[in-house]
């Protein structure tokens, strides 16, 4: 096992289904995550990426092989467990925001401290809301904000346990270009400031902003690159689409 990984997986397995119609959603992937590292999961659609981000961050349990978080192996967590672990060390963002309608921005991102037992003082809240760029934006509800706003906030909530790692499921996929480069800069400053952050994307231009990406196809881990452009990932994804 790689010491310095945010997340380690060895010879990890998802299998969907049973019998002939059984998918190996993941399929025998050894992958290690550099903490204080940008990681990208690209690969054709139906390749494992999602399934294996939800692996990573025990939002799914593996059928067989290991996954450890920062050295804690929690492949045989119990639920409990599992949503502590949620709740406390790892974030999660999605390509939808998942924000609560009727709740402003500020409690949108107090909301994991809530569900963790604590009232956070106003303070703390809008130090990670100005640490997004919304530091004015506090009062609004989700659709008072453009989606790259809303995206940040969505990113703002899953910081604000200071996780050890953030996930990302197309944080970008539903934004316009502007708005992305805006999410993209943030993630990319987060990642300059040592957060670990693993995300998958369909975009080239989006994986080249991080430090590394993994090509994942049918389930297995099948390339990498390291500070590759965003031709060349865009070229490689391609062999691989093929
Ligand atoms: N809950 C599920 N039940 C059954 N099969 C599933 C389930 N989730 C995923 N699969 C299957 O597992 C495989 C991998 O799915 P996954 O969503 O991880 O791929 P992906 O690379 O993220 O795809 P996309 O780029 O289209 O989002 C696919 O064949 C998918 O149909």
């Amino acid at each position: 096992m790689e010491a310095s990984a945010a997340v380690s997986l060895r010879g990890v397995s998802r299998v969907y289904g049973k019998g002939a119609a059984a998918v190996r959603a993941v399929d025998g992937v050894d992958l290690d995550l550099p903490r204080s590292g940008w990681t990208a999961v690209m690969g054709p659609s139906g390749s494992g990426k999602s399934t294996l981000l939800h692996l990573a961050a025990g939002l799914e349990r593996a059928d067989s092989g290991r996954v450890l978080l920062g050295g804690t192996d929690i492949t045989h967590a119990t639920d409990q467990q599992l949503t502590d672990l949620r709740r406390s060390r790892v974030g999660f963002v999605f390509q939808s925001f998942n924000l609560i309608g009727s709740l402003t921005a500020e409690q949108n991102v107090a909301l994991p401290l809530r569900l963790a037992g604590r009232r956070p003082p106003r303070s703390e809240v809008r130090a990670v809301l100005a640490s997004v760029g919304l530091g004015d934006r506090g009062g609004h509800r989700p659709r008072e904000l453009s989606g790259g706003q809303q995206q940040r906030v969505a990113i703002a909530r899953a910081m604000v346990t200071r996780p050890e790692v953030l996930f990302a499921d197309e944080p970008t996929g539903a934004l316009d270009s502007a708005a992305a480069r805006t999410v993209l800069d943030l993630l990319r400053a987060m990642a300059d400031a040592g957060q670990s952050i693993v995300m998958v994307t369909h975009d080239p231009g989006a994986a080249a902003r991080a430090d590394a990406v993994v090509f994942l196809r049918d389930g297995r881990v099948v390339d990498h690159l390291a500070g590759a452009g965003a031709r060349e990932v865009a070229d490689r994804l391609a062999s691989w689409e093929r």
